[in-house]
């Protein structure tokens, strides 16, 4: 898709792009060093309009630095940034009105404020027009089920619902970039699969393109049909997320209830890793559909439960690493 969009279709465009952070450190009892820390290292990527692209790494890998020269916060220290052809850090009051930021970490909206009023506060903000304003807070009140919860103050609202209320915040000006720092971080089941649902239909219904910050593979694998991954500031892999699965050769987990003690389950496509009383875990290649195991295993074994587990994001990258694959859609 990257390949064959026109410039005009090409929304953020990434060229050698650099941070590079002073720092000062203690050095004995009296000596201080400076030292470079190269945040970022030259990352090259474009994403065209309505992509939604996962973008992942280990902690400290330069995503929110990443993403904080994306809105303008930061200045890139090299390299070309431009985002819907704007240089985020030249003109960042202007960009604001193209872009919006979601940190699952800390809300924008004004904590003693009813979810209503920070709207409010938001609206004029950025000179949204009144009935655009309304249609696009009723859109998010009904399909983020934000209803019951306009008139309660940020500070009460669950983590659940507090991130509902930011998604809303940073819609309401009809961003055509949408930047979501881990939006499902720390939240329940329904909360993740409401909040998913929500960003599949927004990127479908309104080509919003976003760019996405998890550690939770199941957002990407439901979200994104492409995944970045960066570590150490270089981008290590640009593709779809089972090849990524593929380079790192990962692997699922069928978590198997049964309803008594048996020796270990034997099935084509799985090994049994692990067996404590009546529970057993099976391990599969992450590329496969878990669909034909889950048949097999039924089929076979007295079954009470079972649950397919993700890899964590720090295992695919460790695996990729460890196998130092030169895989075609490997970059850097
Ligand atoms: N303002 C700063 N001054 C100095 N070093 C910084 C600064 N901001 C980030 N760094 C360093 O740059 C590197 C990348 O940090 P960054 O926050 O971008 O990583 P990240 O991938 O977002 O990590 P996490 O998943 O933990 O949020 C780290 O080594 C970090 O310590």
């Amino acid at each position: 898709m990257t390949d064959m969009a026109g410039p005009d279709d090409v929304l953020v465009e990434l060229d050698g792009v650099e941070k590079v952070f002073q720092v000062r450190r203690r050095v004995g009892r009296l000596r201080r060093t400076r030292e470079e820390v190269r945040a970022v290292d030259g990352i090259s990527f474009r994403v065209a309009r309505g992509e939604m692209v996962g973008y992942i790494g280990p902690n400290g890998a330069g995503k929110s630095t990443t993403i904080k020269m994306l809105t303008g916060i930061l200045t890139p220290s090299g390299g070309r940034l431009r985002v819907a052809g704007i240089d985020p850090s030249r003109e960042r009051t202007r960009l604001a009105r193209r872009i919006g930021v979601v940190f699952g970490q800390r809300t924008t909206l004004w904590w003693d404020l009813p979810l209503r009023d920070s709207y409010a506060l938001v609206r004029r903000m950025y000179r949204v027009p009144e009935a655009r304003f309304r249609a696009n807070l009723e859109r998010c009140v009904e399909l983020l089920d934000l209803g019951a919860l306009l008139d309660v103050p940020v500070r009460q609202l669950s983590l659940g619902q507090r991130m509902r209320g930011d998604i809303a915040a940073a819609l309401l000006h009809d961003p055509e970039v949408l930047y979501l720092d881990e939006p499902t971080i720390g939240l329940d089941v329904i909360s993740k699969a409401k909040v998913r649902t929500f960003l599949r239909d927004l990127n479908v219904e309104r080509r919003t393109t976003v760019l996405l910050t998890t550690h939770d593979l199941t957002d990407i694998e439901q979200l994104c049909s492409r995944v970045m991954v960066i570590d150490h500031g270089r981008l290590m892999y640009d593709g779809a997320l089972a090849g990524l699965h593929e380079v790192g050769e990962s692997e699922r987990t069928l978590v198997v209830d049964l309803e008594r003690e048996l020796p270990p389950i034997e099935v084509a496509g799985a090994r049994t890793v692990r067996v404590e009383g009546p529970r057993q875990w099976l391990a599969f290649p992450a590329s496969a559909s878990a669909a034909p195991l889950v048949s097999a295993v039924a089929a076979g074994y007295p079954l009470v439960d079972l649950s397919v587990r993700e890899p964590d994001i720090e295992d695919v990258i460790a695996r990729m690493y460890a196998l130092g694959s030169t895989g075609a859609e490997r970059v850097g």
